[in-house]
């Protein structure tokens, strides 16, 4: 951050009449102030106000979780994999009505992180509460955000392994009687994804799309870059 600082100056050319170049970033962006506009017990809308990388100042309206423990994402998101002999390995999944979009999404497994926990203890707790399955963190993926165009929240992704043949595991009883679990084999994932879209009114996550489709180049197309292509 330089505090505002002008980095370099905007060349503008008028006189050849060729189309203008985007103008060059001259100050490194940065947050002005940020003032509560409404605030509710899960979320509050910001008025966040800016100076643009042309050194203009300007505001934005921002949503955040009022739920978000310091130094922490606001959640995690789990990609279970249940790992059974003799059967394929699946994907865990969730479907259950989501308020804010007024119908039933599929998505991975998912929650707040609470106070004094890291994402792999939140992500085990998540996935026995909504899926009744115990599960062993096999990897954690850096904080990313979800919608920045929106809001600052942020998630950690946490790869999770069920050994499905345990017996803790081989009738799981979950504690949200509203989620339903899906088990997804991982090598039809995202045909299995486009069927149910088709069969019922669903709207799917993009983590989750973009995961099988993900999926799909590396099982069917594993040299093939397909979006060069087109
Ligand atoms: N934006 C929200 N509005 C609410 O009215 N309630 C909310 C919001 N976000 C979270 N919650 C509540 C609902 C649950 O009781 C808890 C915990 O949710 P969690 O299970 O951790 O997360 P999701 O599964 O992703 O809902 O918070």
């Amino acid at each position: 951050m330089n505090g505002g600082k002008k980095i370099g100056t905007i060349s503008t050319d008028n006189s050849t009449g060729k189309m203008s170049s985007p103008p060059k970033p001259t100050t490194i962006p940065h947050i002005v102030k940020e003032e509560v506009i409404a605030s509710g017990k899960w979320l509050k809308l910001e008025k966040t106000t800016y100076v643009d990388p042309v050194g203009n100042t300007r505001t934005w309206e921002t949503t955040k979780r009022t739920t978000r423990q310091a130094n922490a994402a606001d959640g995690v998101g789990i990609i279970a994999l249940l790992k059974r002999t003799l059967h394929k390995d699946c994907v865990v999944m969730v479907k259950q009505f989501r308020p804010p979009m007024g119908c039933c999404t599929l998505e991975f497994p998912a929650g707040l992180i609470d106070e004094g926990e890291s994402a792999e203890i939140a992500a085990l707790r998540e996935l026995k509460e909504e899926t009744g399955y115990k599960g062993e963190v096999v990897g954690v993926t850096p904080v990313t955000c979800l919608d920045p165009g929106l809001s600052n929240c942020t998630t950690q992704i946490v790869m999770v392994n069920i050994n499905g043949d345990d017996l803790e595991n081989t009738n799981p009883t979950q504690q949200l009687e509203f989620v339903e679990v899906l088990l997804l084999p991982l090598d039809e994932f995202q045909r299995e994804i486009d069927d149910l879209m088709k069969k019922e009114k669903i709207v799917v996550d993009s983590k989750v799309y973009i995961y099988g489709m993900g999926m799909s180049q590396a099982f069917f197309k594993p040299n093939e870059l397909r979006v060069l292509k087109q």
